[in-house]
């Protein structure tokens, strides 16, 4: 099976955001990446929804939404109503309302990830396991694109994929930061489905055939 892409908009041009989705939309991407940030989960702003509904109403591909918010229950419906796949949200922000979130997330139609940052043990996720579509793994601390891949991801990711098949988990692994030529085969190899890449992709000569060679790495 071919690894699952998702390029993260945030290395895009954002004076010139409608060239690189039609990028995306003719690209072999799977799904594309939207990352949300509230300067509170995380020290940085990103983009809210008068750019997604801007987006959405251009993008033919999956949106693949990652909330480094506090509350991200609050935009569940909006998200939903975006048209999105999935909405992948924080264990660390939502801590004990995570299952209420989970189920919420999916009585709107979406699919739910559980999202791990760096200092997170992976036996944090085991609880919710059966219920999620789908576990993001971060390999940089979440806030920022462009940063450098933190190695014990590696070994994070082994961990995961035993639990999973351990649990009889359905669940897909997604992993997120610094992901690139030279991290992708080894995450792809230690049982990652899907790749997010920002900066590999967006500041390439040709990003689509970026996207390509990522989406030959096959699980
Ligand atoms: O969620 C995040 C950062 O918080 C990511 O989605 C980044 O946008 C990935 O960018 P690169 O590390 O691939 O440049
Ligand atoms: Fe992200």
């Amino acid at each position: 099976m071919m690894a699952i892409v998702s390029p993260s908009l945030l290395a895009a041009d954002f004076l010139h955001l409608e060239k690189d989705i039609e990028m995306i939309n003719k690209s072999g991407a799977d799904w594309l990446h939207l990352d949300i940030m509230d300067g509170m989960f995380v020290p940085n702003i990103s983009f809210g929804f008068s750019v997604l509904d801007a987006i959405a109403k251009v993008l033919d591909k999956p949106m693949d939404v990652h909330y480094m918010t506090m509350r991200p229950e609050d935009y569940i419906e909006r998200t939903a109503k975006l048209g999105a796949k999935s909405m992948n949200v924080h264990i660390e922000a939502c801590g004990e309302r995570l299952p209420d979130i989970i189920r919420r997330i999916h009585t709107a139609g979406m699919k739910a990830a559980v999202t791990i940052s760096p200092d997170t043990p992976v036996e944090a996720v085991r609880p919710y396991i059966n219920d999620v579509e789908m576990v993001l793994v971060m390999s940089v601390y979440p806030g920022f694109g462009g940063q450098k891949f933190i190695e014990a991801t590696i070994g994070r990711i082994h961990a995961l994929r035993n639990m999973i098949s351990e649990c009889g988990s359905k669940a897909l692994i997604e992993v997120d930061g610094g992901v690139g030529a030279s991290t992708a085969p080894r995450l792809v190899k230690a049982g990652c489905d899907a790749l997010v890449s920002g900066s590999y992709i967006f500041k390439a000569d040709n990003p689509i055939e970026v996207i390509d060679s990522l989406k030959q790495l096959t699980l």
